[in-house]
């Protein structure tokens, strides 16, 4: 059991995808953009397969390669790698889980199905927790991007009783601009301990006053991680 895990915090690099111009994975910049990502940027905590890595329009076999490439490169030199593993097949998701597992990451992440939506929170958690129990050994993340799934059941809803389904549950990656929401998930799960990952870098200062304990987005800079290390 991988428990107490050290809290995932601070800037977290939302990673694209290399690809070569015939559109295959460029596994041989991976070396190189960890090495970026970590001396030039001073980011050591990535989220791959997310939605800057397009891990939606890659191949499940595409998406394991990818995330043993960065767990491979990442070795000795980044802190955490977090694996996105939603998809609209349970199984395929359950699979990448206990795949993320299997290699060695340090973390799993999950969007809400988008094409046949949960339409409650008993039905999303319900999806969330098979595939959480597909590696019951790594963190879990809800990634809560409303805008791009079409799912709006409110992250402060979902969090409400959540450990009691998925023990383990460790935080939430916040992609929507409700303020309102984010800063109720903050307050009112407080005890908790839980990681609150801002995903909308235009609002991250409003984030940074709510309570966010750190940021995973597109844009890295070395100011921003010293900013969200103070
Ligand atoms: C929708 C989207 O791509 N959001 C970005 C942001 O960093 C975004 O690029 C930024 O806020 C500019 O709009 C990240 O939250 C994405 C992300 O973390 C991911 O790749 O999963």
């Amino acid at each position: 059991m991988a428990f107490p895990k050290k809290k995932l915090q601070g800037l977290v690099a939302a990673t694209i995808t290399p690809m070569t111009e015939n559109g295959e994975i460029n596994f041989s910049v991976i070396g190189q953009y960890v090495d970026y990502l970590v001396k030039e940027q001073g980011v050591k905590n990535i989220f791959v397969n997310g939605t800057t890595g397009e891990g939606l329009s890659l191949s499940v076999s595409e998406r394991r390669q990818v995330a043993e490439e960065w767990v491979t490169k990442g070795k000795d030199k980044l802190d955490q790698v977090i694996i996105h593993v939603g998809a609209l097949s349970l199984k395929e998701s359950q699979e990448l889980a206990q795949h993320a597992a299997e290699i060695g990451a340090d973390g799993i992440a999950v969007i809400a199905p988008f094409f046949l939506k949960p339409w409650t929170k008993d039905i999303l958690i319900n999806f969330l927790k098979e595939v959480a129990a597909a590696a019951p050994a790594l963190p879990f993340y809800y990634y809560h991007i409303p805008a791009l799934t079409g799912v709006k059941i409110r992250a402060e809803e979902l969090l409400d009783g959540i450990l009691d389904k998925i023990p383990t549950f460790q935080g939430l990656k916040f992609s929507d601009t409700d303020l309102l929401d984010f800063g109720q998930c903050v307050d009112q799960n407080r005890q908790q301990q839980f990681a609150f990952l801002f995903g909308v870098d235009e609002q991250l200062l409003s984030a940074l006053v709510m309570g966010a304990t750190g940021a995973v987005g597109s844009f890295v800079s070395r100011d921003l991680s010293t900013l969200l290390s103070n």
